[in-house]
């Protein structure tokens, strides 16, 4: 594609200058300076800590054909002497995002207007109902993509995902190979952070999912009410073409509902609503009940323990539901599903094992606070929590995942959880600040550690929750990522307290 078709396709950009490079092929697109290719566009976004614009320069020495920033990074750049000695094409366009977002989509020749796209967001169970919608499709035989936290994935095709929510040019490139694979629909996680930069945007949603709003990334968004805000925008005109799925039971999707303008199904383990559970069963083994929805009524059973998960569930059904799969098929098949790498995963090495095991990825107050509840039915001895905070992330939330785990847990270990580039002491303090003088934490900085005092001083009949990593098979120690893997350890530490079989 020439440069000047694809720039036709951006709105707000200032009247262009007669240059050659207008006609070049454009071969790729970047919004990185540093990995520019020879025939790339190079597309300088602003962001927290620097202006990417800034680096045209860079970029047109790796071969860029030319650079579109802000104007601001454009008024800078036609001061430079450089500048004036090379004449390069740098282009400004006053909405960044939006032009990323439309060129992105235009040279992938608009890939998101073949998928029926499915957008789940809220602070958690994101990937959980993601990963159920995605078990649905196939077994209704609609060939879907998953694009989440733990993975891109679709059939004969599967990559680590560097974000939840990748960015524009990612997520384009994606959606085309998705296609190109015959996929039909695109299940997608989309993160707070996402619609605030504008990943998504111009993406059309067919149906919008929203599980809840808590407290976290109060480092990125301002309040609580900017952290809304930023989920609502799924489920504005600008994005949601289709139905929206929102959590009855949560304050926040309650005020989703009454500002929603497009159609919607509630959801709810509480009270009646558009899809619902009456006459409700919760035990170690699962969740037990009668269904209600708006395509009838039948029993439904599944092994995914916790209200939070028969939530997710809901969601998940409701969506199908929208997507036309069949209530019979998807309550048959739900009893089948395996469940979700790092979420309440059993760690379980011979039938000598005295204790429970779980690693989860409860990294919130309110998902450890249901972690911890859902645990409990299902241990007979005392429930010994390991857990920490991240580091570069929301402070305030710390305490309060001190305080829950200081009420909910018999014993707390208090541990380190990706510090980052901050002093992990000043991250385990801030969580301790949290908890009641009543209650004595252990406090081990060194993950593995904690992880084999916990399990070595566990009691038959106790349950070790390693609470906050989940899938993840790293530790990010500075800006040094480290292998490490809280189910490995937690095996390699029963192998000391539990006899071969
Ligand atoms: C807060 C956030 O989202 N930050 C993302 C953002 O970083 P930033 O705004 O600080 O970028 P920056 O360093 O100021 O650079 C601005 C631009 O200049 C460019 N640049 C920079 C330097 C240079 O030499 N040349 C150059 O071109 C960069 O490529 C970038 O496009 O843009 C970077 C490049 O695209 C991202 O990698 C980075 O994600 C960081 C790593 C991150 O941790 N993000 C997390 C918080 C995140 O997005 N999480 C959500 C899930 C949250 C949830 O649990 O719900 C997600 O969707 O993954
Ligand atoms: N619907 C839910 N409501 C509250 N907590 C949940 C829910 N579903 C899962 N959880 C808890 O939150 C943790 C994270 O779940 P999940 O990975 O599905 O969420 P997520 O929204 O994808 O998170 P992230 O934003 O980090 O990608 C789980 O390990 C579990 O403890
Ligand atoms: N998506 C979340 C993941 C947090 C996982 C936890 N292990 C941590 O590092 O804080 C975030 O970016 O805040
Ligand atoms: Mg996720």
């Amino acid at each position: 594609m020439q440069l000047i078709d694809l720039l036709a396709q951006v709105p707000g950009i200032e009247a262009l200058p007669d240059h050659s490079a207008l006609s070049a092929e454009v071969k790729g697109l970047t919004t990185n300076s540093l990995v520019c290719q020879p025939g790339d566009l190079f597309i300088g976004m602003p962001g927290t800590r620097v202006d990417g614009g800034d680096f045209w320069q860079s970029a047109i020495a790796s071969g860029a054909i030319a650079a579109i920033v802000s104007p601001q990074a454009a008024a800078k750049a036609i001061s430079d002497p450089a500048f004036k000695s090379q004449t390069p094409l740098v282009i400004s366009a006053t909405d960044m995002t939006q032009a990323c977002a439309a060129i992105a989509a235009a040279f992938y020749d608009f890939p998101a207007s073949k998928l029926k796209l499915v957008g789940v967001t809220g602070t958690n169970g994101k990937t959980t109902t993601t990963h159920l919608i995605e078990f649905l499709l196939e077994k209704g035989q609609q060939p879907a993509a998953l694009f989440g936290t733990l993975y891109t994935r679709w059939q004969g095709f599967q990559q680590i995902a560097l974000h939840t929510t990748p960015f524009a040019i990612d997520l384009q490139r994606q959606f085309a190979a998705a296609i190109a694979a015959g996929c039909q629909v695109g299940v997608m996680e989309v993160s707070s952070h996402a619609l605030a930069q504008g990943r998504v945007r111009g993406c059309p949603f067919e149906v919008s999912v929203f599980t809840n709003l808590t407290q976290d990334h109060l480092d990125f968004h301002k309040d609580m009410d900017d952290y809304f805000a930023a989920k609502a925008l799924l489920f504005s005109a600008d994005y949601l073409k289709g139905r929206a799925v929102i959590n009855l039971d949560d304050p926040y999707g309650q005020r989703l509902i009454e500002q929603s303008v497009q159609q919607v199904w509630s959801y709810s383990t509480q009270q009646p609503a558009d899809l619902w559970m009456s006459d409700l069963t919760y035990g170690a083994d699962g969740v037990s009940g009668m269904l209600h929805t708006p395509q009838g009524d039948m029993s439904f059973r599944s092994p995914l323990v916790g209200q939070f998960n028969l939530e997710n569930l809901l969601a998940a059904i409701a969506v199908g539901l929208h997507l036309e799969l069949d209530l019979e098929l998807m309550v048959n098949a739900l009893p089948k599903f395996k469940g979700v790498p790092g979420r309440m995963e059993q760690v379980h090495i011979n039938s000598r094992q005295d204790i429970s095991v779980i690693v989860d990825y409860a990294h919130t107050p309110d998902s450890l606070e249901n972690m911890l509840k859902a645990a409990r039915p299902f241990i007979a001895g005392q429930m010994i929590c390991v857990f920490g905070c991240g580091g570069d992330r929301d402070r305030t939330k710390r305490p309060l995942m001190g305080n829950i785990a200081a009420t909910l847990a018999d014993r707390v270990i208090v541990t380190s959880d990706n510090p980052r580039t901050e002093d992990p002491v000043r991250i385990l303090e801030d969580v301790v600040a949290g908890i009641p003088a009543s209650v004595q934490p252990i406090v081990l900085s060194d993950r593995a550690t904690a992880i084999r005092t916990a399990i070595l001083q566990a009691n038959p009949g106790d349950g070790v929750l390693i609470a906050g990593k989940g899938h993840e098979d790293y530790q990010i120690l500075g800006t040094e990522k480290i292998h490490f893997d809280d189910r490995e350890q937690a095996r390699s530490a029963l192998t000391k307290r539990v006899a071969p079989d």
